[in-house]
């Protein structure tokens, strides 16, 4: 009889502010694709970093094809065939894709070849992904699929991904899943994280559940429903969110005739976009990534300052020469997509995070102007940890200590803390889970309620429809018509989002059969 592919049995892994994994056992078949599954914090990132050798567990054992294994670091993982795919992105900004991935493979292979590899395989699998690009070129989805094809280059007997879909596109989810259903099919285990209920439920045959670092059941979700697994996760159903009446005010953003020509070679030109959000309404622009998103975004924030005076304006002023700084003072606050980097230093404690945007953290008063007050800091960043309900060891914190999910919803509570009067946030529930995600959706409504203009980018279909009052769709640096929520369908965003708002109903499908 086959052995099983991985067996885990006991693993517990302690940090001093807690315990990640406690008394965690559990087995992968070959060709089994096992979900994990859990609240943000549960402790499954670190459980897959101790099976790729990235974290040393202090109690436990492994045994990888009936053979016991000390796996001490990720090179020893790939030599027994374990692949990864990590939730924060593990690429060198400064080289291309195909020298990313040529760092993790085989020495013995050029350059030249690994690139054609990249090609071949993303042919292969319909995934696109261009090998000659330098990373800081990529947007996030884009990374992702570098990172998926990285971890399939090397033909895995285990590939482990880390919430892969995060901000991948509902066609490339499809893509993805055809390959993953495929590799299966060939034999590859295959250990699945997501927050993503329907994505478990069509992908995998088992799934363990994590709560508070210890397994709370296992089960085929196939035979389970989104409440009883949210009674395993959180154990209780997610809150349904309340949408009350629109009642819009004046507009406090509106972008006028914006072009932009890109600054980097692979970036996308903003054609003449046009767009304005109101007090008291939250617009979704939807769309694939790499349409233009990015380099809206940098142009709103203030990171991009080439735009014409009014061609932003916010709150009547033409801002589009701003700095972040200034479009703050106004009351504009952002929530980045990457949230590492941009989002928050991940050395610095989350007390001295909020310095990044939250000028109120500093004293104004005249016997501290200027001067940082550690215990008012520490008192404010409690507060967002105990109302968006962060896991973290305390204010002091390092960033980079807290899981994936629990810094997205510090650095979200952060931003929706300081009532901004216009809110830009992009992908607000990367990465959150199902309990989370209701929770900062529900805040970003309360706000929209407050009156607060609230402007929404993602690529998540699911979530735009169910927060936004109206929605643009945002295709090769140009903008669409905006839509009422009320009247837009799956299916007409969907079409949009390949640019063709302007073609006559049903051109798409007559091109198609052409
Ligand atoms: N390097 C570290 N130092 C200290 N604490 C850590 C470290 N890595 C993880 N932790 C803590 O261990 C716990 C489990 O984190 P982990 O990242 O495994 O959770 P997760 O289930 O993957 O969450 P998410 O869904 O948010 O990614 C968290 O409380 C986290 O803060």
């Amino acid at each position: 009889m086959t052995p099983p592919r991985l067996q885990l049995a006991h693993i517990t892994k302690r940090y001093p502010a807690v315990v990640a994994n406690s008394d965690v056992s559990l087995t992968v078949q070959a060709g089994e694709t096992h979900a994990v599954l859990g609240e943000n914090g549960a402790g499954k990132s670190t459980l897959m970093k101790i099976i790729y050798g990235s974290v040393k567990p202090d109690e436990g054992s492994v045994v990888f094809n009936g053979q016991p294994v000390h796996i001490r670091n990720p090179q020893e993982a790939r030599a027994l065939g374990i692949s990864m795919v990590f939730q924060h992105f593990s690429l060198f900004d400064t080289l291309t894709v195909a020298e990313n991935v040529w760092l993790g493979l085989s020495r013995s292979l050029t350059l030249a070849e690994v690139t054609r590899r990249i090609t071949t395989k993303a042919g292969e699998y319909g995934v696109e992904v261009d090998p000659l690009r330098p990373v800081h070129t990529l947007s996030v989805g884009e990374m992702q699929r570098v990172e998926i094809i990285r971890a399939l280059l090397t033909d895995p007997k285990l590939l482990i991904l880390d919430e892969p879909t995060s901000v991948l596109t509902p066609q490339a989810v499809d893509r993805l899943f055809g390959v993953l259903k495929k590799i299966a099919s060939e034999g590859c285990s295959i250990l699945y994280i997501s927050h993503k209920l329907h994505e478990i439920r069509e992908l995998c045959s088992a799934c363990t559940v994590l709560r508070g670092g210890k397994v709370t059941g296992v089960c085929d979700p196939r035979q389970e429903t989104n409440a009883s697994l949210s009674r395993l996760m959180i154990g209780a159903e997610p809150p349904a969110l309340q949408h009350r009446e629109v009642k819009t005010g004046a507009t406090v953003l509106a972008v006028n005739a914006l072009s932009l020509p890109t600054e980097n070679q692979f970036g996308v030109d903003l054609e003449d976009i046009s767009l304005n959000v109101r007090a008291g309404e939250v617009v979704g622009i939807a769309g694939v990534s790499g349409n233009g998103q990015q380099e809206l975004l940098y142009a709103l924030s203030g990171e991009d300052t080439r735009a014409a005076a009014p061609m932003i304006q916010i709150k009547g002023q033409s801002a589009g020469k701003f700095g972040p700084g200034r479009r703050r003072a106004l009351g504009v606050h952002f929530v980045p997509e990457e949230r590492l980097g941009r989002g928050a230093v991940p050395t610095l404690g989350l007390a001295h995070n909020l310095l990044l945007t939250r000028r109120d953290a500093i004293g104004t008063a005249w016997w501290n102007r200027g001067w940082i007050n550690v215990r008012s800091l520490e008192a404010q960043a409690s507060d967002i940890i105990r109302r968006f309900n962060v896991k973290a060891g305390g204010p002091n914190a390092e960033a980079r200590s807290l899981s994936g999910g629990n810094l997205q919803k510090f650095i979200v509570g952060r931003e929706i803390d300081a009532n901004p009067k216009l809110l830009i946030i992009s992908q607000p529930t990367w990465g959150v889970d199902v309990g989370a995600s209701a929770q900062i959706r529900g805040e970003i409504l309360a706000l929209r309620d407050a009156g607060c203009a609230v402007l929404v980018v993602s690529e998540e279909l699911d979530e735009l429809f169910e927060i936004s009052d109206r929605l643009y769709v945002i295709a090769k640096g140009r903008l669409s018509p905006s839509v009422d929520r009320a009247r837009a369908t799956v299916a007409q965003i969907g079409e949009w989002m390949s640019g063709l708002w302007n073609a006559p109903a049903g051109a798409e499908v007559q091109h198609a059969q052409a």
